[in-house]
């Protein structure tokens, strides 16, 4: 569904992103994981085409330099770390944005939009929040809607650029639970950046480790997340454990002065 060969993207003609390639199949999820400023967002935003990239980019075999605004909009839906709301719009309408790329010659939505987005807005808790305007939301609020909006898009490709951040640990559960179902039930490909590495490990089924611009691994979250490559890459101390239903958990560890001495 999605092929990145040998690309390379950045700002101004000054690559911070190199030589990435790596191919995520129809129904398959994707974790970019690295430490900040490694170039996670940076190549988020080059396969929705909002940076410069040289390589190639293919989504569902068309490179994406050939698509129009349109066949882009339903092919990818993106959803960016820190989004522009628009001033005094309700979330509703808001969410309904997202199926700009649906709407018929007239523009008006239909039946099946209002039915999406009815559904979008439940499966997020945002059902109480409907009516109010997005810039009275709370952080965590405004991250759902801002999801639910990507999400009614229904495109094939999502792009989720730090889907949890602001959000309590249930609703980010419940968030990649859905992204997951979308996964499992209509094959939706998924490719986000994640800072918290257990959710990578529980979500994902493959992550690409960046540091300072390249790739340094990519594989199943248990060949990528090990102590090892962790204390090398975002120098960080953590252990890998497992759960009782054997779901990875990386879990920092503090050393006190004691153990460090001694
Ligand atoms: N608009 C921009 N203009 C110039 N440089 C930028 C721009 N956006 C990001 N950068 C730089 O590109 C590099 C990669 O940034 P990017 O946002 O892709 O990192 P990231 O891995 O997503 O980081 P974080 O984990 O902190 O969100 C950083 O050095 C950053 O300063």
């Amino acid at each position: 569904m999605l092929r990145l060969t040998s690309v390379a993207a950045g700002y101004r003609g000054d690559p911070v992103v190199r030589d990435v390639s790596v191919d995520v199949p129809a129904g398959g999820w994707l974790a970019i994981i690295g430490p900040n400023g490694a170039g996670k967002s940076t190549l988020l935003k080059a396969v929705a085409g909002l940076v410069h990239a040289t390589g190639t980019i293919e989504v569902a075999d068309r490179a994406t330099h050939e698509l129009s605004a349109r066949e882009r909009a339903r092919l990818i839906g993106y959803s960016p770390q820190t989004p522009t709301l628009p001033e005094g719009m309700s979330v509703t309408d808001y969410v309904l944005l997202g199926r700009t790329p649906h709407l018929g010659t007239l523009a008006r939505e239909s039946r099946t939009d209002l039915e999406v987005v009815a559904g979008v807005l439940a499966r997020l808790d945002l059902r109480g929040l409907a009516g109010r305007a997005l810039t009275t939301l709370s952080g965590g609020e405004r991250q759902r809607a801002v999801l639910a909006r990507v999400l009614a898009q229904q495109a094939g490709l999502l792009l989720l650029d730090e889907p949890t951040t602001g959000l309590d640990i249930g609703h980010a559960q419940a968030l990649l639970e859905l992204v997951d179902r979308l996964r499992t039930e209509d094959g939706t490909t998924v490719v986000s950046t994640l800072h918290d590495l257990t959710f990578a490990a529980q979500y994902a089924d493959r992550l690409l480790l960046l540091a300072e611009g390249g790739v340094v691994a990519s594989g199943k979250p248990a060949e990528v997340l090990t102590p090892e490559l962790l204390a090398k890459h975002y120098d960080a101390d953590v252990e890998v454990l497992e759960t009782s239903g054997g779901e990875i958990v990386i879990a920092p560890v503090r050393r006190r002065p004691a153990e460090l001495d001694g």
